[in-house]
């Protein structure tokens, strides 16, 4: 069984315990879901482009940080000039928690990605309670049916939609209502990182649609050489989780 199977098997069964805790009516009533979100197509332009990531581990990676605060990173990527932060919702694979967002909704004023695994209509109810403004669909784990009607009811909460794709084939998933397609850098069977490969796909994605180059940006030259392809918006997260600043990042890129 490859990662994203073995990721999605415990996801199912995650929701499954999730639903049978807490109703959707509940998940309604909670503090944020009436709030109005934060837009991504708003602030991928007015800053950075950067979303960065909160994470403690990943498969690929292991353990990259598990001492940080969620509120002191959040607080220095919006300081910095983040245009979104990613938060990792997923506890079992990627260290995270519903907590790690309740806990800087009310501290930042930008948006909010959940990074999660969606495969259930529950877990976007769960996403507008717990105070995101964006959701991820990952290609690879999804119909393009899936994702059309994923894109419907996300929207109908006022949630935005990054679709990640990494191959020709996942180019079907992409249809008009999508807000951003998010090419992943890296392969997530073998987990290897190519730039090209990425930047040659990204000249196949319809004319007009935001793109964010994901994961495996490690230095400046390779965000410049994404920007100068044309990405609008670029997804970090070992980088800066290891310990490097986004404020110097952040000037080296504009300079
Ligand atoms: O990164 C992994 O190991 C991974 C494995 C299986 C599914 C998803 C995975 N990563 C999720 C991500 O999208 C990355 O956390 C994100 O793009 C940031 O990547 P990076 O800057 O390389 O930390």
């Amino acid at each position: 069984m490859n990662i994203l199977d073995k990721i999605i098997k415990n996801k199912k069964q995650e929701v499954a315990d999730s639903k049978s805790k807490k109703s959707v009516e509940q998940l309604k009533d909670s503090e944020f879901f009436g709030r109005e979100t934060f837009s991504l197509k708003e602030t991928i332009k007015s800053k950075s482009g950067i979303i960065a990531e909160f994470k403690r581990k990943s498969p690929s990676k292991g353990i990259i940080n598990a001492q940080l605060s969620a509120l002191e990173v959040v607080s220095e990527y919006e300081k910095f000039g983040a245009s979104a932060v990613s938060v990792l919702t997923d506890s079992e694979f990627f260290g995270g928690s519903f907590e790690d967002v309740l806990n800087v909704r009310n501290h930042i004023n930008i948006p909010i990605l959940r990074k999660d695994f969606m495969i259930d209509e529950y877990q976007f109810y769960e996403a507008k309670s717990i105070g995101a403004d964006v959701i991820l669909l990952i290609a690879a784990c999804l119909s393009p049916k899936q994702v059309s009607e994923f894109t419907d009811l996300a929207h109908s909460l006022n949630l935005e939609v990054l679709l990640e794709i990494h191959t020709e084939e996942e180019l079907k998933h992409i249809n008009k209502n999508i807000d951003f397609v998010g090419i992943n850098n890296r392969n997530l069977k073998d987990f290897k990182v190519d730039l090209q490969h990425s930047v040659d796909l990204k000249n196949q994605l319809p004319e007009g649609i935001f793109s964010i180059a994901e994961s495996g940006i490690y230095n400046e030259d390779d965000f410049k050489f994404l920007k100068e392809k044309g990405f609008d918006g670029f997804l970090m997260g070992e980088y800066f989780m290891r310990g490097n600043k986004i404020e110097d990042f952040i000037a080296n890129v504009t300079m």
